[in-house]
């Protein structure tokens, strides 16, 4: 089974305008407020495609009860620790004469004593039989050093882990080994301090986590596609242009739901690098994948070019 872990999930309230005017009064076209989260994302992408999977999340207040109610009437499975402190709320702006997405996130909080529960009751999903997905940044009231305190555990029962964060804790998180991380350039190019700007700079990026005892790393570049590598296998994907539907925000975690699925079924490398990224390019190209059918997301998948690195 599948099961992800958002210690810093949110509300997200989409706004739509035409232009943003910075310091002026701006009337918005349209909003709205959906349940967020990298890992919750993660779960609701799962749940569309019919694969068994469970979101454990420290949720509170009334943006908790938003979230718990939007992926109850979605049939998405659950498994929330209840804090006193309300969830955040993070803030997308999509500017419809531009496309640019303006995102303004939360810091988000919970106690001691949310985490120590949170902690005891994932013990219990620990076992080898599940992958793990690890995602999102982490909430004031956590020590950087949980997710390489997870993993260690994870990895002591043969649970493989997914990992999805940036900064400290994902510098923390890799000496641990979980089996995948899934950087963004950004992301990559701030773990090395360097600018990676070919497949050569992938290649050294990629071994530089490799050599950690990571399985496998999945690299996400926006529209130019993804390159992913374990030590026996590497290869760069390109993926089709297609238009923004929505938004790109979530197009990361929907790849992370593919890379899960096929992980979970022990899927080649090169197959679980196609199927994440058709799925990413599918929900930017429709907006969302609930919709999606078999057919939309085949035709996507025909059309992603392969490069074989090593
Ligand atoms: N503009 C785009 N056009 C086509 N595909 C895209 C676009 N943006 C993202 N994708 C698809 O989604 C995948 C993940 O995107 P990206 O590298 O932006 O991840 P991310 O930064 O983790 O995303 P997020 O915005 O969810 O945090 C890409 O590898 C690609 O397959
Ligand atoms: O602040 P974090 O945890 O880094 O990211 C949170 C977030 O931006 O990520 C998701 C999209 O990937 C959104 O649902 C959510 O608002």
């Amino acid at each position: 089974m599948i099961l992800t872990v958002t210690l810093n999930p949110a509300v997200d309230k989409i706004i739509i305008l035409d232009k943003l005017k910075l310091g002026k009064l701006n009337r918005v076209k349209d909003a709205k407020a959906l349940a967020g989260g990298k890992g919750i994302n993660v779960s609701e992408v799962l749940s569309a495609l019919g694969v068994d999977n469970t979101a454990l999340a420290i949720v509170g207040g009334d943006n908790g009860n938003l979230i718990n109610n939007y992926l109850e009437k979605r049939g998405v499975k659950t498994d929330f620790q209840w804090s006193n402190i309300n969830t955040r709320q993070n803030l997308k702006i999509k500017e419809n004469n531009s496309n640019r997405e303006t995102e303004i996130n939360e810091t988000g909080r919970v106690t001691k004593k949310d985490i120590k529960a949170f902690k005891k009751n994932l013990d219990k999903y620990l076992t080898a039989d599940n992958t793990i997905v690890l995602s999102g940044s982490l909430p004031e009231g956590v020590n950087k050093d949980i997710y390489a305190e997870l993993i260690e555990k994870a990895v002591t029962q043969d649970a493989k882990v997914i990992l999805d964060s940036s900064g400290e804790e994902f510098k923390q998180a890799i000496n641990k080994a979980p089996y995948l991380v899934k950087p963004n350039l950004a992301e990559i190019e701030n773990l090395l301090s360097t600018n990676i700007e070919s497949d050569a700079d992938l290649k050294k990026g990629a071994e530089y986590l490799l050599k950690k005892g990571i399985k496998i790393v999945m690299i996400s570049l926006g529209a130019e596609g993804a390159f992913i590598a374990s030590k026996d296998e590497a290869y760069r994907l390109y993926t089709p242009e297609v238009e923004v539907a929505q938004t790109t925000v979530g197009a990361g975690d929907t790849m992370v739901a593919g890379l899960a699925a096929e992980i979970d079924k022990n899927s080649s490398l090169k197959e679980t690098a196609v199927y994440a990224s058709a799925l990413a390019t599918v929900f930017v190209k429709s907006g969302s994948i609930e919709n999606v059918t078999k057919e939309q997301l085949n035709e996507i998948r025909n059309t992603i070019k392969v490069k074989k690195i090593y």
